[in-house]
């Protein structure tokens, strides 16, 4: 089992060993449905066939024109057919609902993997690629099952109750439609063998154009700014018609089915062995009419086996590509019966370097903080003051060194105990297109209640600029929040974090797209939030720097001196070079990079 970040309690264990015994699997979760629609589907096909030995009958009953025999024989035939449409009803119906719960379950499945997956995982990932997976994969898998199961399974049952009812006619006529069975088999194991690697190039081909496809639509305004219309334009048509022509190469192979042509010589020399063997009056009129009527049922075993193959072809390929991504091996596990207690909130890190690939981003970095203080780090853009800020919550971990909590390798956290007592505010607040409420609320789950939602909207300076909406905490705001301004969004984001009031903050410049009008507003919020936890404050500001209980002046991804405001400004070159000209002035912000680097 490889490592996870989330697990649901009473999950269902699949296999994933292969695509086969994946889906088998997921049958055997409904084994009996599935053994109910098998004796059902049966049922039906030999109640079908035997509709073919009664005409056999019928045509005795004529040439011997016994009239009370063919009464009989006719009343049979209407009780079979109305039986046959109604158990066939059921048997449609109960492999739907296998299928449909099939991909219920699978998507499910792949969910709750992905949200497992660690962030490195979904760095690596294409959004596109994962949502052709989650959607197109997911209905292939589904139509594998119906129709394209249910009429494989169909047509052999229909063979088994076709070679039965020839059997009891006479065994010997069972020579032909045999001899038919082997030949078709090979041919369509030939035929499986050429089909099956056009259908998984033509699935990775999809998830190909599809991210291609997301990642524009994502970026368009990337596009039309820099006017890159053109070459998306002709990226998208080359991976559009690389599907195109493995659509067309699936197609020209499935015209080739061969058990077509093999059928029609069948047919004739059933006929004639039929015919052979009535001319030795070896069997009677009766008997070669319901011989040739069985063996034309052959027809639908041949046609239907083109068309549902293919769907189980795709289906397979579908769920390799699933199986594929839930495999995908995770840096990181839950650690589920790993240390779990309340934060007090020390934070220490010993020794630590980290790597995202090959350069290293934080060389040999140690610091300590204490429960309820506050930390801000200062540092050129791109030193890696974020990386150091993602190991306290275990987004990565550390490549040498420990990140210690309350005296604890992270590591050794309950991941769950750990990240639910840690709340990052990020420059990019990400907000859900749900209402206001419910993304304020979004920490604690359906545990928190209105009155609490709008304290915290209160504390974070929110409550006011919320209630201009016309529909105040139930305003649905749009993907991403992009009805809200800068400002507003981090209020929210606040919000949010005093909501779940978490015992380490993280705040990554949460401030900087607040425009002066509403700053004063947002530094009684950032100064209640940091109240009573311990903070790591990345920060432009001076005014928020003032409130550190220490500074980390970071440069390269070392930490280069460290110590409070007053400390740096008496001892540290690069940290009065920030700041020397803002000393006396008010509550303001500045932009460290610039001037760290030109100190550089
Ligand atoms: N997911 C990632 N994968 C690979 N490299 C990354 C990733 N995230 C950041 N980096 C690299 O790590 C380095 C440090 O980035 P980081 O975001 O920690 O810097 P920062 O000091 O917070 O910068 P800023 O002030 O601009 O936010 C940068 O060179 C960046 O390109």
């Amino acid at each position: 089992m490889s490592k996870r970040e989330f697990t649901v309690s009473n999950e269902y264990t699949y296999n994933h060993s292969s695509p086969t015994r994946w889906i088998i699997s997921h049958l055997y979760r409904y084994k009996f449905i599935v053994l109910f629609y098998m004796i059902v589907a049966i049922t039906v096909n030999l109640a079908f066939s035997e509709t073919r030995v009664l005409v056999g009958n019928a045509f005795d009953a004529v040439l011997r024109g016994d009239g009370a025999q063919i009464g009989i024989i006719a009343l049979e035939m209407l009780g079979l057919v109305i039986f046959c449409g109604l158990v066939d009803i059921t048997a449609r119906f109960s492999i739907e609902v296998i299928a449909r719960r099939f991909s219920r379950d699978a998507r499910e499945e792949l969910y709750t993997s992905l949200l497992g997956k660690s962030q490195s995982f979904h760095n690596r990932q294409r959004v596109g690629d994962i949502m052709a997976r989650a959607t197109n994969d997911m209905s292939q898998v589904g139509d594998m099952v119906s129709p394209g199961f249910d009429i494989i399974y169909d047509s052999f049952s229909s063979m088994f109750a076709i070679l039965f009812f020839i059997g009891l006619l006479d065994v010997r006529l069972l020579l032909v439609p045999l001899l038919y069975l082997v030949v078709f088999g090979f041919s369509l194991w030939h035929y499986s063998r050429r089909l099956n690697p056009v259908s998984r190039q033509m699935r990775e081909q999809f998830g190909t154009t599809n991210a291609i496809l997301n990642e524009a639509v994502t970026g368009i305004e990337v596009i039309k700014s820099t006017s890159q219309e053109e070459q998306e334009n002709t990226k998208f048509a080359h991976n559009a018609t690389m599907y195109r022509d493995l659509f067309v190469k699936n197609g020209v192979i499935q015209g080739q089915y061969l058990p077509t042509l093999l059928l029609g010589i069948a047919l004739a020399f059933c006929f004639l062995h039929g015919l052979f063997l009535l001319l030795q009056h070896q069997i009677s009129v009766g008997q070669l009419v319901a011989f040739i009527g069985l063996a034309s049922n052959m027809r639908f075993v041949t046609d239907m086996s083109t068309w549902s193959f293919n769907l189980v072809q795709l289906g397979v390929a579908g769920g390799r590509r699933i199986i594929g991504m839930i495999k995908q091996d995770t840096e990181l596990d839950e650690n589920e019966h790993g240390y779990n207690a309340e934060i007090k909130g020390e934070i220490v890190f010993e020794n630590i370097s980290f790597s995202y690939g090959e350069a290293p981003i934080l060389k040999n970095v140690s610091f300590r903080a204490l429960p309820g203080q506050t930390i801000a780090i200062v540092g050129q853009t791109g030193s890696g003051k974020s990386t150091m800020t993602k190991l306290v919550n275990r987004i990565y971990d550390a490549s040498e060194g420990r990140v210690l909590i309350d005296g604890q390798d992270t590591r050794d956290w309950s991941l769950d105990a750990l990240r639910s007592q840690i709340s990052t505010i990020e420059q990019d607040v990400f907000l859900f297109s749900r209402s206001i409420a419910e993304n304020i609320a979004y920490g604690l789950g359906q545990k928190a209640n209105q009155a609490a939602i709008e304290a915290a909207a209160h504390d974070a300076q929110a409550h006011d600029f919320i209630m201009g909406f016309k529909e105040g905490y139930e305003t649905v705001i749009g993907e991403r929040g992009v009805m809200l301004s800068g400002g507003q969004r981090q209020r929210l984001a606040i919000a949010r974090a005093l909501l779940t009031d978490p015992r380490i903050l993280i705040l990554d410049d949460s401030t900087s797209a607040i425009d002066s009008a509403t700053e004063d507003e947002i530094q009684k919020a950032i100064k209640r939030v940091l109240q009573n936890r311990t903070t790591l404050l990345i920060t432009h500001r001076i005014s928020q720097i003032r409130w550190a209980d220490k500074v980390l002046v970071v440069r390269n991804g070392e930490i280069i001196d460290q110590g409070t405001h007053e400390e740096l400004m008496d001892r540290c070159y690069t940290y009065q070079r920030i700041f020397s000209h803002y000393d006396s002035a008010p509550a303001t912000s500045v932009a460290p990079s610039a001037v760290v680097n030109s100190a550089d």
